[in-house]
């Protein structure tokens, strides 16, 4: 995607409103590339100059046509998806909707549009399902379908295979193929970031991040925004001739490349909004039994009251089962190199927002969040405890 060999290269991004897909569209828009984002959403943020901004749904394949109608679009990000996070993450039809027929729609769209490229934005979560992986790399299997313990990752899966299936597929009236890859991102963070960091944030500031849970050396990773930018362009030019298509029909694990104990993760965010870095440490079975009554309450009362679940079974292992993965493969044949970033920026772009303790602040309000979750861990333990009776018997 060099601006002076194609000043004119046109690309599309599909969930180009939500936090990944707009960094990426601004990233292309500043190298001379004409960027297109498609989404149900508009951008949070203003849209630069020279972007251009459709509004259409991937579960209609007539709105992606719509979005390609008189543009010689060359290469599609494909990162639109749903219910990765907290109660989204519970509605499965929504989600099988828009990962599976969503990706559907987008490759046939490709085909009958002559696009001849396609990125494919994955999650760790198609290998990883809650077992230890310390180092793992691409030659790992896909995890099985029946022990994905959430929709979005078996759906993110499937979706997957259909993109790395659909390479080598011819493009309709013309002898060329659609060439498509994968990346398989950690969990994204960065300055902005709209799905992960405001909840966490949230919690602090209402007293309820009171403990941290599971082994204190279990590793997770995380990838910064401007790191997972980067390996995209990258990802788009290694399906190119000039460079030998290498990443025709491949996946890759993209992450920082530094493993990192989750809540050790957040210590820097926590400590310079000015709160106390929690001391208490409980057992990951005891949470992911807190979590699991929490989806059950969820799914008992969601028609007359859709809350937020404090956590999902998916979050609390994300967060306390070790799962890194080898950069290798990224780095050799996308030529991907991590740049250091942590989470200082993020800090200042919560304080500019009116974020951080100030003495008394929320004080009484964080009283009475404590105290519902001290009664939820206390059902949470009673369950916990009797299931290990029970099991012991
Ligand atoms: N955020 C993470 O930690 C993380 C980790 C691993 C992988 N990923 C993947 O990275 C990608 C981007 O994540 P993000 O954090 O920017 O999420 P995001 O929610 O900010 O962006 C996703 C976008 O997809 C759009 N979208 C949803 N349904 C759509 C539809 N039917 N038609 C068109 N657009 C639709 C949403 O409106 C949203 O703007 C996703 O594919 C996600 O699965 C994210």
């Amino acid at each position: 995607m060099d601006s002076q060999k194609s000043p004119k290269e046109t690309v599309l991004i599909t969930g180009g409103g939500g936090y990944f897909g707009f960094r990426l569209g601004c990233a292309l828009n500043q190298k001379g590339i004409h960027v297109i984002l498609f989404d149900i959403k508009s951008p949070t943020q203003t849209i630069p100059e020279g972007i251009k901004f459709i509004h259409g749904d991937i579960r209609h394949l007539s709105d992606i046509e719509r979005a390609f109608k008189g543009e010689d679009v060359t290469c599609v990000f494909h990162v639109a998806s749903y219910g990765m996070s907290g109660k989204e993450q519970l509605d499965r039809k929504l989600i099988e909707e828009v990962n599976v027929g969503g990706t559907d729609n987008v490759l046939q769209a490709c085909r009958r549009r002559g696009v001849p490229r396609l990125v494919y934005t994955s999650t760790f979560n198609v290998i990883f399902g809650g077992q230890v992986i310390r180092n793992g790399d691409e030659s790992l299997p896909y995890l099985p379908l029946h022990l994905h313990p959430d929709h979005y990752s078996r759906t993110k899966s499937i979706a997957e295979k259909k993109v790395l299936e659909a390479n080598g597929t011819v493009l309709e009236g013309s002898n060329r193929v659609l060439r498509t890859c994968a990346l398989r991102p950690a969990g994204i963070y960065g300055p902005g970031e709209q799905r992960h960091l405001p909840r966490i944030v949230s919690y602090i500031e209402r007293g309820l991040f009171k403990f941290v849970f599971g082994d204190p050396k279990s590793l997770v990773e995380f990838v910064h925004v401007d790191n997972l930018v980067q390996a995209h362009i990258l990802a788009s030019e290694a399906l190119k001739a000039d460079k030998g298509h290498v990443a025709s029909g491949e996946p890759y694990f993209i992450s920082d490349g530094r493993p990192v104990n989750s809540f050790e993760f957040l210590r820097p965010l926590v400590e310079g909004l000015g709160y106390t870095f929690p001391s208490v440490r409980l057992p990951l079975t005891l949470i992911y039994c807190f979590a699991f009554l929490m989806e059950m309450a969820h799914f008992i009362v969601h028609r007359l009251y859709n809350f937020q679940p404090f956590l999902t079974c998916t979050e609390v292992y994300k967060t306390g089962v070790t799962h890194y993965f080898s950069l290798e493969k990224a780095k050799k044949e996308l030529g991907y190199e991590a740049q250091p970033f942590d989470l200082q920026e993020v800090v200042e772009w919560f304080k500019a927002r009116g974020h951080g303790r100030s003495p008394g602040n929320g004080d009484s309000e964080a009283l009475v969040w404590v105290g519902l979750l001290v009664s939820l861990l206390v059902v949470a333990l009673l369950t916990w405890l009797s299931s290990s009776v029970i099991l012991s018997l």
